[in-house]
């Protein structure tokens, strides 16, 4: 493979909080255009990769690259879109609509003092609809449900074009129909965008049946690979990764499996 087609480039990453190692050793490349399930049991090192990744934390031995460079070197951040687990707290009185937050994606580029113009409204008016939310654009963002909010932040961090999307826990807060809802939605923004996609997710189950690739972290990177290779994986190895029995719930989905 081309490293052109390399989007995040982790090479043997070890990181300890004081001197508990959470991560260790860890070798991942994530090509371009892939959706990738991050998984692993609480505590397993999920938050913390994807903090190095962003630049947030330094690992203490290894390298991460992004768009071939060190993050702290990428001039470019807006390629990098991010969501966080917390992006759904949000206080019911917030006074923003669903465009304002969405445009709030663009002060970093314009800054804070600019009014955005005719054609920055028309890049978050298209971001919106990108995340099927239309029909809520004037609606105060506090009046929504958890994962509507949680589209719309994501919506906001479209409206800069990332060619990366990292969201960490998005379905959290989100009732259980609509996560299969949220799951098509990511999963047409890397195919017609062709936006790369890191999620992390406990949902293992929904997660594995619609990212592309998995990758099974706790503390060193038990399996990467394809989500078919993933589905081949037997129970005993699954428990062997989580430290207790995994179980399969029949599930109606092509892939039918769902592990709690
Ligand atoms: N700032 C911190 N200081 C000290 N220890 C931390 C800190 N942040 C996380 N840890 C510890 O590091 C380990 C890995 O945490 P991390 O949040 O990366 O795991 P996770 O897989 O994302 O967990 P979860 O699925 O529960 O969110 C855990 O044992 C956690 O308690």
């Amino acid at each position: 493979m081309n490293n052109n087609d390399i989007v995040v480039d982790i090479q043997h990453v070890s990181f300890s909080y004081d001197d508990k190692k959470v991560l260790d050793d860890v070798t991942l490349q994530i090509p371009k255009g892939t959706f990738w399930g991050l998984v692993g049991p609480n505590g397993s090192g999920k938050s913390t990769l994807i903090k190095i990744i962003l630049g947030i934390l330094k690992p203490d031995q290894g390298t991460i690259n992004v768009f071939g460079k060190p993050i702290s070197n990428l001039k470019n951040r807006h390629l990098i879109g991010y969501v966080s687990q917390k992006a759904n707290s949000f206080n019911t009185a917030f006074p923003a609509t669903v465009l304002e937050v969405v445009l709030s994606g663009l002060v970093s580029k314009v800054g804070l003092l600019k009014r955005f113009t005719k054609k920055e409204k028309e890049l978050a008016l298209e971001a919106i609809s990108a995340v099927g939310m239309e029909e809520f654009v004037h609606r105060n963002i506090g009046e929504l449900s958890g994962g509507q909010q949680q589209r719309v932040f994501i919506a906001r961090s479209l409206v800069s074009n990332p060619e990366l999307l990292i969201l960490d826990e998005p379905t959290v807060g989100v009732d259980l129909k609509n996560v299969e809802n949220f799951y098509d939605m990511l999963a047409t923004l890397n195919k017609e965008k062709g936006i790369t996609l890191i999620m992390v997710s406990h949902d293992i189950g929904t997660m594995t049946n619609h990212a592309t690739h998995v990758a099974c972290l706790n503390k060193t990177l038990h399996f990467h690979g394809n989500s078919d290779e993933f589905h081949h994986l037997d129970n005993a190895k699954l428990s062997t990764i989580y430290g207790h029995d995994i179980h399969v719930l029949t599930h109606a989905h092509e892939h039918g499996g769902s592990y709690v």
